[in-house]
């Protein structure tokens, strides 16, 4: 058994867990709460600009050109492309882009965004994969089942959503993360394995709660008006 398809075996309940997440099932049914939605694309423009510093973390760790070539692709790939669904998400809610940009991160999009870099600048690069991977990897998951469960059409509110991460483009970053993944591994030390496996796991944890926390709005309990 290759080490990703552990990774999957082990994860499962967290891969079901988000699949039945209210906010995931709102997405394929086609009405969430307009406030939950906007929470999300504020915490998550901001979650994505550190996922493309940490493909910089990843390409100071690469010594291969295929891997820098593939990892510069990615921040081009999430600066250009990944800005659809949450253009999507700003038309469902009526809101331009713009006013949701620049807001600090939640507590939960805050923990996740540390445990990442905790884990890379361990300096080595299959642990910062390990980490990154359930990002991608849960997203091509949600958009292959509710657009399966869900056949949606064009005229479905988060149709651009769904079928941006249905999408092949999806699938190529989520095989190349897997295969240098499993490649890293195999190289590893049966200690490093494990971290591998802890980072993953906790990355999982993270995208669940990261629903959960644009689901119920999780703020800071002091919020940053009242400390002005
Ligand atoms: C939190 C989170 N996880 C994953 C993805 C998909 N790249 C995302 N946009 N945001």
């Amino acid at each position: 058994m290759k080490f990703t398809e552990e990774l999957r075996e082990e994860n499962k309940d967290i891969f079901q867990a988000i699949f039945h997440h209210p906010f995931v099932r709102g997405l394929g049914e086609g009405e969430l709460p307009e406030d939950a939605v906007a929470h999300y694309v504020k915490a998550d423009y901001e979650y994505l600009n550190t996922f493309m510093q940490l493909y910089g973390t990843a390409i100071s760790q690469s010594k291969k050109r295929e891997d820098i070539s593939f990892f510069q692709g990615q921040v081009a790939f999430v600066l250009g492309d990944e800005i659809h669904p949450h253009r999507n998400l700003c038309e469902y809610i009526g809101i331009p882009y713009e006013q949701l940009q620049g807001f600090p991160l939640p507590p939960t999009a805050d923990h996740y965004r540390t445990h990442m870099k905790s884990v890379a600048t361990d300096g080595l690069l299959g642990k910062t994969i390990a980490a990154m991977l359930p990002c991608p990897w849960t997203y091509q998951e949600i958009g292959r089942e509710l657009k399966e469960e869900f056949a949606p059409e064009a005229e479905h509110p988060f149709f651009e959503w769904i079928d941006f991460y249905a999408a092949d483009s999806i699938d190529e970053t989520v095989d190349y993360l897997k295969k240098r993944l499993d490649e890293e591994a195999e190289a590893a030390s049966p200690e490093d394995r494990q971290l591998m496996k802890e980072a993953f796991r906790k990355s999982c944890q993270l995208e669940y709660a990261f629903w959960e926390m644009s689901y119920t709005k999780e703020d800071w309990p002091i919020r940053e008006e009242v400390l002005k």
